[in-house]
Protein backbone atom coordinates (compact mmCIF):
# COMPACT_ATOMS: atom_id res chain seq x y z
CA UNK A 1 0.00 0.00 0.00
CA UNK A 2 1.36 3.87 -0.64
CA UNK A 3 1.94 5.60 1.67
CA UNK A 4 1.71 9.57 2.39
CA UNK A 5 5.36 10.58 1.68
CA UNK A 6 6.29 12.62 5.24
CA UNK A 7 9.22 14.34 4.71
CA UNK A 8 9.81 15.83 8.03
CA UNK A 9 10.41 12.60 10.14
CA UNK A 10 14.29 11.93 11.02
CA UNK A 11 15.28 8.51 9.72
CA UNK A 12 19.34 8.99 9.99
CA UNK A 13 20.53 11.18 12.63
CA UNK A 14 24.40 10.95 12.60
CA UNK A 15 26.50 13.25 15.28
CA UNK A 16 30.03 13.46 14.78
CA UNK A 17 29.89 10.46 12.77
CA UNK A 18 33.66 9.60 12.46
CA UNK A 19 35.63 6.19 11.05
CA UNK A 20 39.40 6.52 10.82
CA UNK A 21 41.48 3.29 9.50
CA UNK A 22 44.70 3.84 11.29
CA UNK A 23 46.31 7.06 10.77
CA UNK A 24 43.42 7.40 7.79
CA UNK A 25 40.51 9.33 8.89
CA UNK A 26 37.83 8.32 5.95
CA UNK A 27 35.20 9.78 7.62
CA UNK A 28 35.74 13.24 10.19
CA UNK A 29 32.87 14.32 12.33
CA UNK A 30 30.03 14.25 9.84
CA UNK A 31 26.45 15.41 10.83
CA UNK A 32 23.29 14.00 9.30
CA UNK A 33 19.88 13.88 9.37
CA UNK A 34 17.93 12.13 6.49
CA UNK A 35 13.87 12.59 6.56
CA UNK A 36 11.36 9.52 5.98
CA UNK A 37 10.72 9.39 1.82
CA UNK A 38 12.99 11.71 0.62
CA UNK A 39 15.98 10.74 -2.16
CA UNK A 40 19.01 11.93 -0.04
CA UNK A 41 22.08 12.54 -2.26
CA UNK A 42 25.47 12.18 -1.37
CA UNK A 43 28.62 13.68 -3.69
CA UNK A 44 32.08 13.74 -3.16
CA UNK A 45 35.27 13.03 -5.24
CA UNK A 46 36.44 9.45 -4.90
CA UNK A 47 37.69 8.33 -1.50
CA UNK A 48 35.77 11.32 0.06
CA UNK A 49 34.20 8.43 2.57
CA UNK A 50 31.46 8.07 0.76
CA UNK A 51 31.11 4.27 1.20
CA UNK A 52 32.68 4.07 4.40
CA UNK A 53 29.89 6.26 5.90
CA UNK A 54 26.99 4.17 3.82
CA UNK A 55 28.64 1.25 5.72
CA UNK A 56 28.27 2.32 8.77
CA UNK A 57 24.87 3.49 8.17
CA UNK A 58 23.82 -0.40 7.40
CA UNK A 59 25.79 -1.45 10.34
CA UNK A 60 28.26 -3.13 8.45
CA UNK A 61 31.43 -0.71 9.91
CA UNK A 62 31.58 -0.29 13.35
CA UNK A 63 32.22 3.76 13.89
CA UNK A 64 35.33 4.75 15.31
CA UNK A 65 33.44 7.93 17.68
CA UNK A 66 30.13 9.71 17.17
CA UNK A 67 26.37 8.90 17.27
CA UNK A 68 24.03 7.12 14.68
CA UNK A 69 20.75 6.62 15.05
CA UNK A 70 18.73 4.71 12.24
CA UNK A 71 14.83 4.18 12.02
CA UNK A 72 14.88 4.97 15.46
CA UNK A 73 18.08 2.57 16.98
CA UNK A 74 21.38 3.82 17.67
CA UNK A 75 24.46 1.60 15.62
CA UNK A 76 25.77 -0.42 16.32
CA UNK A 77 23.67 -1.30 19.53
CA UNK A 78 20.62 -2.40 17.10
CA UNK A 79 21.56 -2.92 14.24
CA UNK A 80 20.35 -6.50 14.06
CA UNK A 81 16.94 -4.99 14.71
CA UNK A 82 17.20 -2.65 11.78
CA UNK A 83 19.11 -4.67 9.53
CA UNK A 84 15.38 -6.09 7.98
CA UNK A 85 14.29 -2.94 7.29
CA UNK A 86 17.37 -1.49 5.26
CA UNK A 87 18.43 -2.67 1.73
CA UNK A 88 21.69 -1.92 0.49
CA UNK A 89 23.12 -2.00 -3.13
CA UNK A 90 26.61 -2.00 -3.88
CA UNK A 91 28.47 -0.51 -6.25
CA UNK A 92 29.15 -3.66 -7.94
CA UNK A 93 26.91 -6.51 -8.56
CA UNK A 94 26.63 -8.33 -5.91
CA UNK A 95 24.01 -11.09 -6.79
CA UNK A 96 25.32 -15.08 -8.17
CA UNK A 97 26.46 -14.31 -11.82
CA UNK A 98 25.68 -18.17 -12.52
CA UNK A 99 22.41 -18.51 -11.04
CA UNK A 100 19.10 -17.19 -12.89
CA UNK A 101 17.51 -14.23 -12.41
CA UNK A 102 14.57 -16.58 -10.93
CA UNK A 103 16.79 -18.18 -8.83
CA UNK A 104 18.89 -15.24 -7.21
CA UNK A 105 15.43 -13.67 -6.27
CA UNK A 106 14.12 -16.82 -4.67
CA UNK A 107 17.46 -17.48 -2.83
CA UNK A 108 16.79 -13.82 -1.39
CA UNK A 109 13.55 -14.26 -0.96
CA UNK A 110 14.45 -17.18 1.28
CA UNK A 111 16.99 -15.20 2.99
CA UNK A 112 14.44 -13.20 4.00
CA UNK A 113 11.60 -15.56 5.00
CA UNK A 114 9.26 -15.41 2.66
CA UNK A 115 7.88 -18.60 1.65
CA UNK A 116 4.72 -20.16 -0.62
CA UNK A 117 2.51 -17.95 -1.98
CA UNK A 118 3.51 -14.62 -0.12
CA UNK A 119 7.23 -15.51 -2.05
CA UNK A 120 5.81 -16.26 -5.30
CA UNK A 121 3.46 -12.64 -5.16
CA UNK A 122 6.45 -10.65 -4.54
CA UNK A 123 8.78 -12.26 -6.81
CA UNK A 124 5.50 -11.54 -9.72
CA UNK A 125 5.76 -8.17 -8.77
CA UNK A 126 9.30 -7.97 -8.81
CA UNK A 127 9.24 -9.12 -12.31
CA UNK A 128 6.80 -6.99 -13.33
CA UNK A 129 7.85 -4.07 -12.00
CA UNK A 130 11.45 -4.47 -12.65
CA UNK A 131 10.97 -5.80 -16.34
CA UNK A 132 12.98 -9.19 -15.49
CA UNK A 133 9.64 -11.42 -16.95
CA UNK A 134 11.42 -12.35 -20.27
CA UNK A 135 14.82 -12.24 -18.44
CA UNK A 136 13.81 -14.73 -15.47
CA UNK A 137 15.56 -17.96 -17.18
CA UNK A 138 18.75 -16.17 -17.91
CA UNK A 139 21.79 -16.40 -16.01
CA UNK A 140 22.75 -13.37 -14.02
CA UNK A 141 26.20 -13.11 -15.38
CA UNK A 142 24.95 -12.57 -18.87
CA UNK A 143 23.00 -9.93 -18.31
CA UNK A 144 23.50 -6.22 -19.71
CA UNK A 145 24.62 -3.58 -16.95
CA UNK A 146 20.88 -2.06 -17.31
CA UNK A 147 19.53 -5.51 -16.62
CA UNK A 148 21.42 -6.40 -13.86
CA UNK A 149 21.16 -2.97 -11.75
CA UNK A 150 17.51 -3.85 -12.73
CA UNK A 151 17.74 -7.17 -10.60
CA UNK A 152 19.86 -5.88 -8.04
CA UNK A 153 17.33 -3.10 -7.30
CA UNK A 154 14.52 -5.79 -7.23
CA UNK A 155 17.13 -7.86 -4.95
CA UNK A 156 17.39 -4.80 -2.46
CA UNK A 157 14.10 -3.94 -1.81
CA UNK A 158 12.52 -7.77 -2.24
CA UNK A 159 11.71 -6.99 1.55
CA UNK A 160 10.26 -3.68 1.39
CA UNK A 161 12.92 -2.06 3.22
CA UNK A 162 12.24 1.63 4.68
CA UNK A 163 15.66 3.00 4.12
CA UNK A 164 17.29 1.84 1.06
CA UNK A 165 20.88 2.62 0.80
CA UNK A 166 22.36 3.18 -2.74
CA UNK A 167 26.37 3.19 -3.01
CA UNK A 168 27.14 5.00 -6.98
CA UNK A 169 24.67 2.17 -8.20
CA UNK A 170 24.75 3.90 -11.77
CA UNK A 171 28.45 3.52 -12.38
CA UNK A 172 28.05 1.12 -15.45
CA UNK A 173 25.06 2.06 -17.04
CA UNK A 174 24.05 4.33 -20.15
CA UNK A 175 22.24 7.75 -20.01
CA UNK A 176 18.63 5.77 -20.61
CA UNK A 177 19.08 3.42 -18.40
CA UNK A 178 19.93 5.29 -15.42
CA UNK A 179 17.24 7.66 -16.43
CA UNK A 180 14.82 4.55 -15.79
CA UNK A 181 16.51 3.51 -12.58
CA UNK A 182 16.11 7.11 -11.51
CA UNK A 183 12.51 6.85 -11.84
CA UNK A 184 11.99 3.22 -9.82
CA UNK A 185 14.37 5.49 -7.24
CA UNK A 186 11.08 8.18 -7.45
CA UNK A 187 8.14 5.51 -7.09
CA UNK A 188 10.18 3.90 -4.05
CA UNK A 189 10.13 7.33 -2.82
CA UNK A 190 6.73 8.24 -3.15
CA UNK A 191 5.46 5.03 -1.81
CA UNK A 192 7.17 6.14 1.47
CA UNK A 193 10.86 4.60 1.44
CA UNK A 194 14.14 6.79 2.31
CA UNK A 195 16.75 6.79 -0.04
CA UNK A 196 20.29 7.49 0.14
CA UNK A 197 22.22 7.66 -3.03
CA UNK A 198 25.72 8.12 -3.70
CA UNK A 199 26.70 9.30 -7.24
CA UNK A 200 28.97 11.15 -9.47
CA UNK A 201 27.05 12.18 -11.75
CA UNK A 202 25.68 15.95 -11.37
CA UNK A 203 22.49 15.44 -12.73
CA UNK A 204 21.63 12.72 -10.57
CA UNK A 205 22.79 14.94 -7.59
CA UNK A 206 20.62 17.45 -8.92
CA UNK A 207 17.48 15.32 -8.98
CA UNK A 208 17.74 15.12 -4.92
CA UNK A 209 15.41 16.31 -2.58
CA UNK A 210 18.45 17.64 -0.66
CA UNK A 211 22.01 16.47 -0.93
CA UNK A 212 25.59 16.12 1.07
CA UNK A 213 28.77 17.20 0.01
CA UNK A 214 31.95 14.95 1.17
CA UNK A 215 35.24 16.47 1.13
CA UNK A 216 38.02 14.39 2.63
CA UNK A 217 35.60 12.53 4.93
CA UNK A 218 34.08 16.19 5.98
CA UNK A 219 30.89 17.20 4.78
CA UNK A 220 31.57 20.85 3.19
CA UNK A 221 27.80 21.57 2.01
CA UNK A 222 24.69 20.31 2.34
CA UNK A 223 20.82 21.28 1.28
CA UNK A 224 18.75 21.28 -1.37
CA UNK A 225 20.27 21.46 -4.76
CA UNK A 226 18.37 24.93 -5.78
CA UNK A 227 19.56 26.41 -2.45
CA UNK A 228 22.91 24.74 -2.53
CA UNK A 229 23.27 27.00 -6.10
CA UNK A 230 21.71 30.07 -4.99
CA UNK A 231 23.92 30.05 -1.38
CA UNK A 232 26.91 29.76 -3.92
CA UNK A 233 29.68 32.17 -2.74
CA UNK A 234 31.09 33.72 -5.92
CA UNK A 235 30.07 33.68 -9.39
CA UNK A 236 30.23 32.02 -12.34
CA UNK A 237 31.24 33.44 -16.02
CA UNK A 238 31.36 32.37 -19.48
CA UNK A 239 34.27 33.90 -21.31
CA UNK A 240 34.67 33.97 -25.17
CA UNK A 241 37.05 34.75 -27.18
CA UNK A 242 39.49 33.88 -29.94
CA UNK A 243 42.40 31.41 -28.09
CA UNK A 244 40.41 29.88 -25.34
CA UNK A 245 43.78 27.41 -24.23
CA UNK A 246 45.98 30.25 -23.88
CA UNK A 247 43.43 32.44 -21.86
CA UNK A 248 42.65 29.31 -19.84
CA UNK A 249 46.47 28.93 -19.16
CA UNK A 250 46.72 32.61 -18.00
CA UNK A 251 43.54 32.68 -15.49
CA UNK A 252 44.60 29.47 -13.77
CA UNK A 253 47.09 31.46 -12.07
CA UNK A 254 44.75 33.76 -10.77
CA UNK A 255 44.25 33.45 -6.98
CA UNK A 256 40.40 33.74 -6.90
CA UNK A 257 39.33 31.35 -10.11
CA UNK A 258 38.68 28.22 -8.30
CA UNK A 259 37.49 26.09 -11.53
CA UNK A 260 38.07 26.58 -15.53
CA UNK A 261 36.08 24.17 -18.36
CA UNK A 262 36.66 24.55 -21.67
CA UNK A 263 33.36 24.18 -23.00
CA UNK A 264 33.30 24.52 -27.04
CA UNK A 265 34.62 27.94 -27.92
CA UNK A 266 33.87 29.33 -24.71
CA UNK A 267 35.73 29.01 -21.09
CA UNK A 268 33.26 28.37 -18.01
CA UNK A 269 35.01 30.46 -15.03
CA UNK A 270 34.28 30.49 -11.20
CA UNK A 271 35.80 32.69 -9.08
CA UNK A 272 35.35 32.87 -5.03
CA UNK A 273 34.20 36.69 -5.61
CA UNK A 274 30.81 38.04 -5.68
CA UNK A 275 31.94 40.84 -8.08
CA UNK A 276 33.64 38.52 -10.32
CA UNK A 277 32.23 39.69 -13.43
CA UNK A 278 33.70 43.00 -13.29
CA UNK A 279 37.07 41.55 -11.56
CA UNK A 280 37.25 38.74 -14.23
CA UNK A 281 36.33 41.46 -17.49
CA UNK A 282 39.64 43.29 -16.01
CA UNK A 283 42.09 40.99 -16.24
CA UNK A 284 40.97 39.06 -19.32
CA UNK A 285 41.17 42.49 -20.90
CA UNK A 286 44.69 42.21 -19.92
CA UNK A 287 45.36 38.98 -21.63
CA UNK A 288 42.86 39.46 -24.69
CA UNK A 289 41.42 42.59 -25.57
CA UNK A 290 39.03 41.06 -27.58
CA UNK A 291 37.09 38.96 -25.34
CA UNK A 292 33.64 39.23 -24.07
CA UNK A 293 32.67 38.22 -20.66
CA UNK A 294 29.14 37.29 -19.11
CA UNK A 295 27.29 36.37 -15.63
CA UNK A 296 25.97 33.06 -16.13
CA UNK A 297 23.80 30.76 -13.36
CA UNK A 298 25.40 28.53 -11.53
CA UNK A 299 25.20 24.89 -11.57
CA UNK A 300 25.68 22.45 -9.05
CA UNK A 301 29.25 21.21 -10.59
CA UNK A 302 30.08 24.82 -10.09
CA UNK A 303 28.97 24.44 -6.40
CA UNK A 304 30.42 20.80 -6.18
CA UNK A 305 34.11 22.44 -7.26
CA UNK A 306 33.95 25.71 -4.83
CA UNK A 307 32.80 23.01 -2.21
CA UNK A 308 35.96 20.71 -2.10
CA UNK A 309 38.81 23.37 -3.30
CA UNK A 310 38.87 24.88 -0.20
CA UNK A 311 42.02 24.34 1.70
CA UNK A 312 41.91 21.26 4.28
CA UNK A 313 41.06 23.06 7.73
CA UNK A 314 44.23 22.64 9.98
CA UNK A 315 43.19 20.14 12.16
CA UNK A 316 42.19 17.92 9.56
CA UNK A 317 46.12 18.10 8.16
N1 LIG B 1 38.80 -1.23 5.04
C1 LIG B 1 39.59 -0.18 4.80
N2 LIG B 1 40.87 -0.14 5.27
C2 LIG B 1 41.66 0.92 5.05
N3 LIG B 1 41.29 2.03 4.38
C3 LIG B 1 40.04 2.06 3.88
C4 LIG B 1 39.13 0.96 4.06
N4 LIG B 1 37.95 1.28 3.46
C5 LIG B 1 38.12 2.51 2.93
N5 LIG B 1 39.37 2.99 3.18
C6 LIG B 1 39.90 4.29 2.78
O1 LIG B 1 39.02 5.29 3.29
C7 LIG B 1 38.90 6.38 2.36
C8 LIG B 1 37.45 6.57 2.00
O2 LIG B 1 37.05 5.47 1.18
P1 LIG B 1 35.57 5.28 0.63
O3 LIG B 1 35.53 4.01 -0.12
O4 LIG B 1 34.60 5.47 1.74
O5 LIG B 1 35.44 6.52 -0.37
P2 LIG B 1 34.34 6.81 -1.49
O6 LIG B 1 33.96 8.25 -1.33
O7 LIG B 1 33.24 5.82 -1.42
O8 LIG B 1 35.18 6.63 -2.83
P3 LIG B 1 34.71 6.19 -4.31
O9 LIG B 1 33.92 7.33 -4.85
O10 LIG B 1 36.00 5.99 -5.02
O11 LIG B 1 33.92 4.93 -4.16
C9 LIG B 1 39.79 6.02 1.18
O12 LIG B 1 41.04 6.66 1.36
C10 LIG B 1 39.94 4.51 1.28
O13 LIG B 1 41.16 4.07 0.72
Amino acid sequence: MAAEPRRTEAVIVARGLTKRFGELVAVDHLDLDVRRAEVYGFLGPNGCGKSTTIRMLCGLLRPTSGEVRVLGQSLPAGAEKVKRSIGYMTQKFSLYEDLSVRQNLEFLAAVHGLRGTAARARLDEMYARYRLDDLKNRLAGTLSGGQKQRLALAGAVLHEPELLLLDEPTSAVDPQSRRDFWDALFDLAEAGTTLLVSTHYMDEAERCHRLAILDRGRLVANGSPQQLMADLPGSTLRVDCAQPRRVQQALAREAHVLGIAQIGGSLRVLTDRRDGDGWLRERVRAIDPDAAVEAVAANLEDVFVAATRKPVPEAAA
